[in-house]
């Protein structure tokens, strides 16, 4: 269980700012592994379905749902998208090497 993150403007020291940042990027891994546990799933269902593992059109759809996620948080949407579009870049990749190149893009 993680203990509630403290408001940043109350942080005084480095040692605390960067306690915070360790934190913070602990459960963007447990994030991340949770995300790659779906897309590990979608190379099963690709595998039935015939579709293929480069899908430009969600990507596409994902890269813009992600810029405006960004932008209502007040994050840098070019920083979001570059890494969305590496997370794809690499899930593609693993997928290829199960599925190939080939199938539709749904
Ligand atoms: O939605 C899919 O088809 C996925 O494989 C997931 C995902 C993603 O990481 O969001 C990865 C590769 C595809 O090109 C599109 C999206």
């Amino acid at each position: 269980m993680t203990s509630p993150r403290p408001d940043p403007a109350t942080l005084k020291t480095l040692a605390d700012c960067r306690a915070g940042i360790d934190a913070i990027d602990g459960e963007l891994m447990i994030l991340l592994a949770e995300r790659q546990a779906h897309v590990a799933q979608v190379v099963g269902i690709k595998a039935r379905e015939g579709v293929a593992a480069a899908a430009p059109t969600r990507a596409a759809a994902v890269i813009e749902r992600t810029r405006q996620l960004a932008l209502d948080v007040g994050v840098d949407a070019d920083l979001a998208e570059a890494l969305w579009q590496t997370m794809i870049d690499h899930f593609i990749t693993k997928e290829e090497a199960v599925l190939g190149k080939g199938g539709s893009d749904l």
